[in-house]
């Protein structure tokens, strides 16, 4: 049985079709990225798998309780955790009073661990937080009472790098003890280093849903090199180059091709300085989806 199934859901405010007729489904101890540009719809997927939203046409259910029977999902929420991306904690009380309020409602087993892991000022209260200390804070309510399933709302939005690496290190543990862990992101390098599989949402439509590698593969690699411009002719022609920009100073382009064709020719390039690096989500929409992807024909489960 899936964990996540979500089946043809259209959500509507007013004129404003925010999800359009959406599919996918979750499997049991999958890490699953849910990616797209600001307004893409990832919010309203989530309040929706959380009951928050009533959906305007379709079915949603998180594990097996159907988002509209109210009962069912009380019951499956105790089993669930959730980071929303707007935390809304109390500012008056301390980060301590939070997790005790928290642990009083639904358990809180794990607590003390994921406190040595993120480490917000727990003695504090809520409105001497920083943005990432708020957020640790919300990680660790959505763990504590160790969930079957996790559902966040752009959990690294506001930690600094190391706590980005530990959450990512964290989550990569929870997928080991068979935690399903589904969160939404609007960058790649963030979800390829811990999803299983993505979901790339864009205008309320989900345009794609794939294994990271195979997204990764398809979206090439953003290479820059420094050299003489009369030598950049050979690279630019190379197959697998696209959005090719001439430089002053050199030549950048996206590589889709054969690793060993590119280091071929660049072995064989006169090169002062060069940057391979993942491109970001746009470019892979442009150049895989298309800027008009719909998906039809181009959805892989
Ligand atoms: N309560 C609401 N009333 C009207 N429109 C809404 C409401 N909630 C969301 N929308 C609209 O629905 C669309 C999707 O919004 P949503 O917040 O789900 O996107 P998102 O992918 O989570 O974006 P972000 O990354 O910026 O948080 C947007 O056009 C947004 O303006």
């Amino acid at each position: 049985m899936s964990v996540i199934e979500v089946e043809e859901v259209t959500k509507e405010f007013g004129a404003v079709r925010a999800l359009d007729a959406v599919s996918f489904e979750v499997g049991p101890g999958e890490v699953f990225g849910f990616l797209g540009p600001n307004g893409a719809g990832k919010t309203t997927t989530i309040r929706t798998l959380l009951g928050l939203l009533t959906p305007t046409a379709g079915t949603a259910a998180v594990l097996g309780a159907d988002v509209e029977d109210e009962q069912a999902l009380v019951d499956a929420k105790a089993r669930i955790g959730y980071l929303p991306a707007t935390l809304g904690f109390d500012p008056g009380v301390t980060g301590e009073t939070v997790l005790d309020y928290h642990e009083s409602i639904k358990g809180g087993e794990r607590r003390d661990r994921l406190c040595e892991i993120f480490t917000p000022p727990l003695e504090r209260p809520v409105r001497e937080y920083s943005s990432g200390n708020e957020r640790m804070l919300g990680i660790i309510q959505a763990f504590m009472h160790d969930p079957d399933l996790v559902i966040l709302d752009e959990p690294t939005s506001g930690l600094d790098p190391l706590k980005q690496e530990e959450f990512n290190e964290f989550v990569r543990q929870e997928r080991e003890r068979g935690t399903t862990v589904f969160f939404s992101s609007h960058v790649l390098s963030e979800v390829r280093r811990v999803c299983d599989r993505v979901g790339i949402l864009r205008d309320g439509e989900l345009v794609a849903l794939e294994d990271v590698e195979t997204l990764l593969r398809r979206g090439g690699k953003r290479v820059r090199v420094q050299m003489d411009s009369d030598q950049t002719t050979a690279l630019a022609d190379l197959d697998g180059v696209v959005d090719v920009t001439h430089l002053p100073d050199g030549i950048q382009f996206v590589y889709t091709g054969e690793y060993d064709r590119l280091l071929d020719e660049l072995a064989s390039a006169d090169i002062r300085d060069i940057d391979i690096s993942e491109p970001p989500l746009e470019d892979i929409f442009l150049h895989y989806y298309g800027s008009g992807a719909t998906g039809e024909g181009e959805m892989h489960a």
